[in-house]
């Protein structure tokens, strides 16, 4: 994906104090602006046309103040809750001015309507959230649009160039306020200058690096987002960060992504067992050996197993243990052993056919893949290991794969025989943590063992609730799909407001929730030189 060249015009609104709001816009314009509500008094029946003729006048008077003053103002009629509400954004490019000029306004309204309007300058909040009102209502021409295009023309006709877009709507950055000096302090407290954290990017409107700490990599992060969002470019920031604190780190890879976004790493092995190579975690000697329930299950959910198939599978793994030199890289040998299990039940016969056919896109001749020949990478402290499952021709086949390659690291790791902490990137991740795949259970047991995930997904919807619940840092990258950002929601990771903000992040921008923080801060993510 390629960014595009952003030549439109960005706004920034924030708020500037109680009641006024700070614009930037790019090309540089600056200006304050604040907000008054009108309300009209209700006195009985008030005659169509006697409202008519208020306004009428009230807007004369407006245009007048226009040409005398340095003033601008801007009306907007938003849908509240069913019923078109009238606002008025004042815009000045003198702060000190503007407090003044909302008093002035108001006095005009309320005297030529004889007090039957009440007119109130809102507060900064609610001005912001007025304006998101009016900006997302259901109107196809969005009014804020051409009032920003209209003011900026008037107010700095010189630098704006032709193009108008407000192609972005988060470039208004709502609920992004500069942040306070008293919440500045506490980010910083919080990103303090620790080393032994993933530096994850600045957080937006500071200059204070996103850190995440080792404690966070335990208790797992998950990253979300849309194609193109991002989502692989920061998991491989995170990696290469974890290595410089010394973390084991390894990625299950489903697209192949990560030998270009990791290329300049020398501290990285890649294993693709189409091309002769997987990790020492895909020997399936461990994973009977320690757990061949697991193993099972893994089968059994993802090729769909019947009672009796796993059944049969069951006994072949008895006698696979049962073997002196247990060589498990060999799917081929467990299907030897399942074509020649000495059940004699009459259903036996027909499942085991059933049970073969299913376990052939595991085998060589399916696959292409030596099993025998393969060779086995092992992971080394402070280094990445990449287990590529892009060419790999079966989607089943991948989940299987990479499923057991994960059950065996924490095995590993729970038996010590792996460099900890280790840290597991799973890409694509609602391929494999899904509602049934015992694998999703790991999530909640593995912090014990120094284990700690980085699910990577575009459709949190389709993950298992006890993965959602168990990722307690979440990166969250633009999300176009309103079932996945309703899971989100659903979830209380994010609150409502946030639901506008999500489809609109940029490439590399994301939300970012970490547990001690009560807001979810707004990160550019990128590398920080050391
Ligand atoms: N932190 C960033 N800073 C600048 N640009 C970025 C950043 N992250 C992503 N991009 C841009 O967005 C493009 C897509 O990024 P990336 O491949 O990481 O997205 P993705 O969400 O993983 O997409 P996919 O699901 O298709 O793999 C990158 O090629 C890059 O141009």
């Amino acid at each position: 994906m390629h960014s595009t060249k952003n030549n439109g015009l960005s706004i920034y609104i924030e708020k500037y104090d109680d009641n006024v709001l700070r614009i930037e816009s790019y090309p540089k314009a600056i200006t304050y602006s604040l907000v008054v509500s009108l309300r009209y008094v209700s006195r009985g029946k008030v005659e169509h046309e006697y409202v008519k003729n208020i306004e009428h006048r009230i807007l004369e008077s407006l245009l007048n103040r226009v040409v005398n003053a340095n003033q601008r103002y801007f009306l907007l009629s938003c849908l509240d809750s069913n019923k078109v509400s009238t606002y008025i954004m004042v815009l000045s490019k003198e702060k000190n001015e503007i407090n003044k000029e909302a008093d002035v306004i108001c006095s005009i309204i309320e005297n030529l309507s004889n007090n039957s309007i009440n007119c109130k300058v809102e507060k900064s909040e609610s001005a912001i959230n007025i304006l998101k009102r009016c900006l997302y209502g259901d109107s196809i021409e969005n009014p804020l649009k051409w009032l920003l295009n209209v003011f900026s023309k008037r107010m700095d006709s010189n630098n704006i160039n032709n193009v108008f877009l407000l192609e972005h709507p988060l470039s208004f950055e709502w609920g992004y306020p500069n942040i306070e000096p008293q919440k500045y302090e506490y980010l910083s407290k919080i990103f303090d200058n620790s080393d032994n954290a993933i530096r994850l990017g600045i957080i937006h409107s500071t200059n204070i690096t996103a850190k995440l700490k080792p404690e966070h990599l335990v208790k797992h992060i998950i990253i979300v987002g849309a194609t193109g969002s991002g989502k692989s470019t920061t998991a491989s920031i995170i990696a290469r960060e974890a290595t410089r604190i010394n973390y084991t780190v390894f990625i299950i890879d489903w697209h192949g992504e990560y030998a270009s976004l990791l290329s300049d790493c020398n501290n990285i092995e890649y294993t693709n067992p189409v091309e002769g190579t997987i990790p020492s975690f895909l020997n399936l000697k461990s994973i009977i050996e320690y757990e061949p329930l697991a193993f099972i299950e893994i089968l059994e959910n993802v090729l769909e197993l019947t009672p009796p198939q796993v059944h049969i599978l069951e006994e072949a793994i008895k006698a696979l243990l049962n073997k002196k030199a247990l060589e498990l890289y060999d799917i081929d040998l467990l299907m030897d052993i399942i074509q020649n299990t000495s059940l004699s039940a009459r259903w036996v016969s027909e499942s085991r056919e059933a049970l073969i056919r299913k376990l052939k896109v595991l085998s060589s001749e399916y696959l292409n893949i030596k099993w025998r020949g393969v060779r086995e990478v092992g992971i080394e402290k402070g280094k990445i290991l990449v287990f590529d499952v892009s060419s790999i021709p079966n989607t089943r086949v991948k989940r299987i794969l990479a499923s057991i390659a994960i059950k065996t690291a924490t095995l590993k790791a729970q038996y010590n025989e792996v460099e900890k902490p280790l840290l597991i990137i799973v890409d694509e991740a609602h391929n494999i943590f899904t509602k049934n795949n015992p694998i999703s259970n790991l999530i909640a047991e593995v912090r014990k063992w120094g284990v700690g995930f980085v699910i990577v997904t575009q459709t949190p919807s389709l993950l298992a609730p006890v993965v959602l619940r168990n990722a307690n840092t979440r990166i969250i990258h633009a999300i176009k799909s309103s079932i996945d950002i309703k899971t989100l929601l659903g979830l209380s990771i994010l609150k409502k407001e946030y639901k506008k903000v999500i489809p609109s992040l940029k490439p590399g921008e994301a939300l970012v929730i970490i547990p001690e923080l009560p807001e979810p801060i707004l990160v550019k993510i990128g590398l920080i030189s050391s």
